[in-house]
């Protein structure tokens, strides 16, 4: 995928905050323009994109695998586009374009023609979509520098304001000359006004240029920051399932703050040290005008101060922590399991491994700050040697009368302005080092696969309730071990209602999370609709299907915007409806029947494992989804909550397909069909069976059924 492609979001939304009319099926237009057709009735058809505005757009955009950038309208810009670009004005309606030999044409939706149109006609103000390539472009391997390619106007005033800082800061050692030839050594005191004033305008000027290229490196390296944490974010969730949980949650804090890293690269003194360091050359060529060949003198230590600095940077290296990751996972581990270590009383163990962990965490990174600190001495130790030579050897310059002692001063003064960036750009170096490898980090994962692929556009029917087969499924979650799910095989009619049931680790959730298509089947598949469900656009999916985990997650915020995250738009009544429908009416009236408390501080009592599983079903209700999956949904409820739940599951009866996981019997009795799972593997599908037909003593059906 090309990373382009999802910068530019955040860039959108501040420009168009309306919604924009039409721009759906500009952008469908779009897409089919581009042959893209599969692309264009995803859009087309999904019910979720009723309205696109920018920031739509942009997100569609990027999901297709469109490189894309957005600018102010600039006839440049335009002038230059291989593909049709959208133009979104600020007050009209946005219009489709392309530049055909020395024309521009309009894309007509009602005629589905493109017309040739003067190019003062096209709109002025707003913005432009240009399209950069298509998805059959070649991965881009190096997607950080792409994206930095992208920012290109940034470096245009940092090199100006660099240069010009440059340059003014040639006046101190040049005006210090002046005064010691000319007001000093020449006897001239009236000149004495005419260089303070000149110092005091370089020196506002220097001031106000390093402070500015301060504010646009600082802005510039904190839109890095922000554009690859939504990017990392982004590609997060694209990611499959499997490979997610292979990695582990650290890896994924890890890598969203390499955005931060990523901050510290243009900011801060080291950033300004590296961005510098091209500048000295300002320096050394002024060296080497005011003293000829006394510029050799620094050149020869720089290259020296380079060599030894490298030495000692290695040795500083050498030391980095090693143990930084393991003590943050321990912390990790430690804040996730707090409860459970307190009841379970067992603490010695963690606290001695904990206590360890701590103390060599501490050791190396004391031993680290060490040899940095040496670092610092020594670079600093060069400067001041590559200073004092460039004196004793200009010395015998200014004896000889080779050059004045005022010339000598400024050569001394200029070096400075050389070993000062040097010296931050190499005390930075760590901070280099640990970008570098952020980036590397941030390029392979920008190339990991993701679920979304051009087989992947097919939008479900949502309305209807869905037929889904199981055909022959083979799922692990790893090469080692043995299969979660071993060639299931199991017919489900539009609007059943069916149990999967057995002993624990026999695969359940595997099952429900297979039909969900976040756990994906090794061999054979599973179809909805007649379709393999590996055709359907994995969001479409997973907007219309709605899922209930057996452990819940609860977010920071309100009920309301709890449920909400399953159905952005839905009102008030609704939310109260879906937790009452889910057995929460309990939680509710705990909360005051305020849908707008927030859950985590209400006077400092977390939620119950309970209270939050009613929070996850009524997510899952409120999207009034034909196709339900619920992993036990009905655990450990109150006898009230727990009718309204049987009342609510006889409810959705042939109105949507569900498919839940169970061991409440109750619950169970009221599927239309039971799959039974024994190791993987389906040892019974079908209507629950007649207890009294196989039994010659009548039993209840509860006790026939496996119990988990
Ligand atoms: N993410 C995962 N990574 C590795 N193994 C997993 C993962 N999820 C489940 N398993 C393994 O797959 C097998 C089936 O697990 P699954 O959760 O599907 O069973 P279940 O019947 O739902 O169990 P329970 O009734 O305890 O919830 C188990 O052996 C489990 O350890």
């Amino acid at each position: 995928m090309n990373s382009i492609s999802q910068t530019q979001p955040a860039e959108a939304e501040k420009i168009h905050p309306l919604e924009v009319s039409e721009l759906k099926n500009i952008l469908v237009a779009l897409f089919q323009q581009l042959g893209l057709f599969s692309q264009a009735n995803n859009i087309l058809n999904d019910d979720s994109v009723k309205t696109v505005d920018t920031v739509t757009l942009a997100n569609l955009l990027g999901k297709h695998h469109i490189g894309y950038s957005v600018s102010k309208v600039d006839k440049e810009a335009t002038s230059q586009a291989i593909h049709p670009f959208i133009i979104v004005p600020d007050t009209e309606s946005a219009v489709m374009a392309r530049r055909r030999n020395e024309q521009y044409e309009i894309f007509d939706l009602h005629t589905e023609q493109w017309q040739a149109i003067s190019a003062a006609k096209l709109p002025q103000m707003g913005h432009v979509f240009i399209i950069e390539n298509l998805p059959a472009s070649k991965q881009n391997i190096r997607a950080f520098a792409a994206h930095m390619s992208k920012r290109t106007k940034w470096y245009r005033p940092v090199f100006w304001l660099s240069l010009l800082s440059s340059i003014t800061g040639l006046a101190v050692p040049l005006f210090t000359m002046a005064v010691y030839d000319r007001v000093i050594g020449g006897q001239a005191p009236d000149v004495l006004p005419t260089i303070a004033l000149g110092a005091a305008l370089a020196l506002g000027v220097l001031i106000t240029t390093r402070l500015t290229r301060a504010n646009v490196l600082a802005s510039t390296s904190n839109r890095f920051a922000r554009d690859l944490s939504n990017l990392t974010f982004k590609r997060l969730l694209s990611v499959p399932l499997m490979v997610l949980s292979r990695v582990g949650i650290s890896n994924h804090m890890a890598r969203m703050r390499n955005a931060e890293k990523v901050r510290t690269l243009l900011s801060g003194p080291g950033g300004a040290g590296l961005v510098d360091l091209p500048f000295t050359a300002i320096a050394l060529i002024t060296i080497a005008l005011l003293s000829g060949w006394l510029v050799i003198v620094p050149l020869v230590m720089l290259l020296l101060f380079y060599l030894v600095m490298k030495a000692v940077n290695k040795y500083a290296q050498s030391a980095s922590p090693t143990i930084s990751g393991d003590y943050q996972n321990s912390i990790n581990e430690l804040a996730k399991n707090l409860l459970q270590l307190k009841t379970s009383g067992e603490t010695d163990g963690w606290n001695t491994k904990f206590a360890r962990q701590c103390k060599e965490n501490c050791r190396q990174n004391f031993l680290f700050a060490k040899r940095n600190g040496l670092n610092a001495a020594v670079a600093h130790a060069m400067s001041l040697l590559t200073a004092l030579v460039t004196v004793f050897t200009g010395i015998f310059l200014v004896l000889n009368q080779s050059i004045s002692p005022g010339a000598l001063i400024a050569c001394v003064m200029l070096i400075w302005r050389i070993t000062g960036p040097a010296q931050l750009a190499f005390s930075s170096s760590q901070k280099i080092t640990m970008m570098d490898m952020a980036i590397k980090q941030f390029d392979r994962f920008m190339q990991a696969s993701t679920e979304n692929s051009e087989l992947r556009l097919d939008t479900p029917a949502t309305h209807i309730p869905p037929a889904i087969s199981f055909q022959h499924v083979t799922l692990r979650y790893g090469a080692e071990v043995e299969p979660a799910l071993a060639g299931v095989s199991v017919d489900i009619e539009p609007g059943e209602n069916v149990a999967i049931i057995g002993p624990n680790a026999c695969g359940k959730t595997s099952m429900l999370l297979a039909a969900m298509g976040v756990a994906e089947a090794q061999a054979g598949y599973v179809s909805v609709n007649g379709k393999n469900q590996k055709q359907y656009d994995p969001e479409a999916y997973r907007k219309w299907a709605a899922f209930c985990p057996a452990e819940p997650d609860i977010f920071p915020g309100s009920l309301a915007d709890n449920l909400r995250i399953a159905k952005e738009d839905a009102t008030d009544e609704e939310l109260i409806a879906a937790i009452k429908a889910a057995g929460g009416e309990s939680l509710f009236n705990a909360l005051g029947n305020d849908l707008n408390i927030d859950l985590l501080n209400r006077g400092h009592t977390l939620l119950s494992a309970v209270e939050g599983s009613y929070i996850s079903l009524a997510r899952a209700l409120l999207k009034q989804s034909s196709l339900l999956i619920l992993d036990e949904p009905i655990a450990n409820r109150n006898p009230a909550a727990k009718a309204q739940l049987l009342k609510t599951f006889n409810e959705l009866k042939g109105k949507s397909t569900v498919l839940f996981t169970s061991h409440d019997q109750e619950l169970i009795q009221q599927a239309d069909k039971v799959v039974i799972l024994d190791k993987g593997a389906v040892v019974y599908a079908g209507p629950i069976p007649d207890q009294s037909a196989q039994q010659p003593q009548p039993v209840t059906p509860q006790e026939s059924l496996p119990n988990g």
